[in-house]
Order: C-alpha cells, then sequence, then structure tokens
C-alpha cells in the first residue's frame, strides 16, 4: 500500500490543465482566469466629487465666506465652464470636478442664498475629491492563476473588459455501481438501498468548478460496468463509485483492466478509502473510489478536489491544512493515515466524533472538519495540537 501523500501525486500526474475559453462576465465568478486581465481605462477617468455639495477654490474656503454659485456638475453631467475666485458649482457625488476647483464643501457646511452660498464657521477639513486613477490605470491587471470572485468580476467590468479568458471546466463522469443502488425518490426493494454517492460528490465536485454527468447505476455485472465506461467516454475524468474491495462482486478493477486501464496504484494506506485506485483508460484518467459512502466523500475531498484545481490550471496541492487543540483525548492510531470526522468550537477547539464507521453520512454530515492523524501516531492528550482538513 502506498501512502496519501504518494496516492495524490499519482492522481495529479493523471492530470493536466485544460485549454481556455471565452465567457462573458455574467458567467465568469467562480472560473479560474486563464489570461490577465488588462484594464482599458483609468477610473475614475476624472477627478471626481466624492460628496454632494459645492466644488470650490481651497484659496476661497474660510468660514463664513459668500461665493457665487453659477452651475451645476451631476453624476454624468460634467459642468463645461471653470470656477474662478469667489466662484462656487453645484456638484454631486461621482460628477467631474470642474476645472479651477480644487476642493467640495459638503452642503451640510454651507448657507444656500439663491445664486449665492455662505460657508459655516466649523467646515469639514477634507478636499473631498477622488483623483482620475485612484482605482486603477490604464494597464493595471488583474492576473491569471485566480479563481474570479465576485468583486473581481466587478473589477474587470470596471476596467470595461466584457469577456475573460478562463479555463475550462473540466467534465466528470460519476458511475455509482452496485445491485443494491436504487435513485432517491425511487422504492428500494427488500435489500436495497438509496444510492448517494454519486450526489454527494457531484455537489463538492461542481462546487470546484467542475461539470459532472451522473451516468445511469451500474449493476454488479462486468457488462453493465463496460456500457457504463462506454457511456464515459468523452469525459476529462472518470470516477467510479464501489465495486473497489476484494468481494466476488468488486468487478470495477477488474472490467476496467479488460479494457485497458494503464492502473497507477490500487490501495492506499489510508482510514476511510483503503480500497482506492487510479490510472488511465485511453487519453482519460480514471479514479476508482471506494464505496462506503463516507469512503468516497473523504477520497473526494483528498485527491478529487485537488485533481479539479489542476485541471482548472491551478497549482497541484493537497488540500490546505491548518492546526487545531483537541478538545478530547484521542487513541493511538493505526497503520493508515486516518481522516477522523470532528467538529470545530468556536474557541477553535476540535472534538473528534464518537463514531467513526465510514458508512456514516450522518456523522459526516455533522462534522465541519476532517482530523489527520499519521500512521501509528501516538494516544494524543486534550490540548495537543493536530492537523485537520476544513471540510
Ligand atoms: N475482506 C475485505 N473486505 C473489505 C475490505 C478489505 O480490505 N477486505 N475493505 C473494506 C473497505 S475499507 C471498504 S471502504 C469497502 C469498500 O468496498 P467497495 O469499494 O467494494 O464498495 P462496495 O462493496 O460496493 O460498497 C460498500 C458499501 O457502500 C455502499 N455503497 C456503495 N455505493 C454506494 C452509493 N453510490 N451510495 C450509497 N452507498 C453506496 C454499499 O451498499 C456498501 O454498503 O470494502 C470493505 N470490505
Ligand atoms: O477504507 Mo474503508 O474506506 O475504511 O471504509
Amino acid at each position: 500500500m502506498i501512502s496519501v501523500s504518494e496516492a495524490l501525486d499519482k492522481v495529479l500526474a493523471l492530470v493536466t490543465p485544460l485549454a481556455p475559453e471565452t465567457v462573458d462576465l455574467r458567467h465568469a465568478a467562480g472560473r479560474v482566469l486563464a489570461a490577465d486581465i488588462v484594464a482599458t481605462r483609468d477610473q475614475p477617468p476624472f477627478a471626481a466629487s466624492v460628496m454632494d455639495g459645492y466644488a470650490v477654490r481651497n484659496a476661497d474656503v474660510v468660514a463664513g465666506a459668500k461665493l457665487r454659485v453659477i452651475g451645476e456638475a451631476a453624476a454624468g453631467h460634467r459642468f463645461d465652464g471653470a470656477v474662478g475666485q469667489g466662484e462656487a458649482v453645484r456638484i454631486f457625488t461621482g460628477a467631474p470636478v470642474p476645472d479651477g476647483a480644487d476642493r467640495v464643501i459638503i452642503q451640510e457646511d454651507v448657507h444656500p442664498d439663491g445664486d449665492s452660498i455662505t460657508l459655516s464657521d466649523a467646515m469639514d477639513s477634507s478636499m473631498y475629491i477622488r483623483p482620475l486613477g485612484t482605482d486603477f490605470k490604464v494597464g493595471d491587471r488583474i492576473a491569471a492563476g485566480r479563481r474570479l470572485t465576485p468583486a473581481d468580476v466587478a473589477l474587470a467590468a470596471s476596467m470595461n473588459v466584457p469577456e475573460l479568458q478562463v479555463a475550462r471546466r473540466p467534465d466528470v463522469a460519476l458511475i455509482a455501481t452496485g445491485d443494491e443502488l436504487v435513485m432517491p425518490g425511487e422504492t428500494p426493494e427488500d435489500s436495497q438501498i438509496i444510492a448517494s454517492n454519486a450526489f454527494g460528490l457531484a455537489a463538492m465536485l461542481e462546487a470546484e468548478g467542475a461539470r459532472v454527468r451522473l451516468l445511469p447505476i451500474a449493476g454488479d455485472s462486468a457488462e453493465a460496468l463496460a456500457s457504463a465506461f462506454d457511456l464515459a467516454k468523452g469525459a476529462d475524468l472518470v470516477v467510479t463509485i464501489g465495486g473497489a474491495s476484494v468481494g466476488d462482486h468488486d468487478l470495477v478493477g477488474q472490467v476496467a483492466a479488460g479494457l485497458g486501464l494503464d492502473r497507477s496504484f490500487y490501495k492506499v494506506a489510508m482510514r476511510p478509502g483503503k480500497p482506492l485506485m487510479a490510472g488511465r483508460l485511453g487519453d482519460m484518467p480514471m479514479v476508482g473510489l471506494p464505496g462506503n459512502p463516507v469512503s468516497s466523500m473523504v477520497c473526494g475531498h483528498i485527491f478529487l478536489r485537488p485533481s479539479i484545481r489542476v485541471f482548472q490550471g491551478l497549482p497541484a496541492a493537497s488540500m490546505p491544512r491548518e492546526t487545531a487543540r483537541l478538545a478530547v483525548p484521542v487513541e493511538a492510531n493505526g497503520p493508515r493515515e486516518h481522516y477522523m470526522r470532528a467538529a470545530l468550537k468556536p474557541d477553535g477547539t476540535v472534538t473528534v466524533l464518537e463514531r467513526q464507521d465510514s458508512s456514516l453520512l450522518s456523522v459526516l454530515a455533522s462534522a465541519d472538519c476532517l482530523v489527520v492523524r499519521a500512521p501509528h501516531d501516538p494516544a494524543r492528550e486534550a490540548g495537543d495540537e493536530v492537523a485537520i482538513v476544513r471540510l
């Protein structure tokens, strides 16, 4: 059995970044930027008023001074003249500051009287002018290689860049296998259960930017599995769920081998997730996940999320680890790296949940992180520091 870190290296070695595509701004959030965004204008493109008030010459600003109002500037409507000595222009937030003016007095500090204003005795000392290009200048960039946030999309729009180059979203085909499985909403027979794993994994991978195809459940026969692999053709990644272990009905490895799988590894010193496999099927990477629901989801976090990131041009890396202090002691670990479902408290301590069976989705759903225990990690006391991966 290989270690988790060796297995991750081998999975990531199967994955290559996809070619970029062009999307409009409305579809750019969450995508990974593939080419720098370059501002085609300055923002603001003129010195702009920060407040509603009066544009004046700073030299004229003396408590009690009386100034003549010679016009108005509003957002989208420049005042074409210039502000001379003893003059003011009524101005609103976002309007271009007229020539000659170098300060805006907020209207709260002014007494208007017909065509003139009188400055009050105690005035706010700010200039209230945003210089041209305060936010960004022509040629400023958003660098490629980042996942675009809502703020990035707003910034790109402001830079007047309506279309962006982003990494294509990887197409992932998910194959759930097992005679016992029926789809949610169907009526299971006596010995059947509801297929859940593909739904959790699809949600997880789509959140990373993948497009997921849920293929029809494949029964436990070589023919059913082979036709499921056939349906997966054209995907960037095929993921099977279940049938990975050593039982008579665990056929995934055998069928994939028959279809020409160039296997990278089978079995990882990991708990849960031991019967994981990966390899290349033709030109398509394949990952075979164990069927136990928590095993498949934990393997999804540890191996598939980093893969979806690499497809989109993000760096090859394991899921980030943090440290937390144990709220309660834990027993010594066995020979496999253990990813224990755990709950974080607001004080930053972490409690390993009592039941760690890999079938318990209710426990996974109540966990917010995995405590990572190295193989043969000794027993730990409350207060000891442990590595965690957030879910
Ligand atoms: N003799 C041994 N038996 C097992 C070993 C072993 O080393 N020696 N390993 C165990 C471990 S660890 C795991 S994990 C499981 C994984 O087995 P498979 O990948 O073959 O999974 P299945 O047998 O198909 O299913 C296991 C379990 O999960 C349920 N399942 C499967 N798919 C789904 C799905 N899409 N949604 C919900 N539940 C699913 C299935 O009904 C089984 O209950 O093997 C151990 N055995
Ligand atoms: O490795 Mo299995 O995934 O423990 O339940």
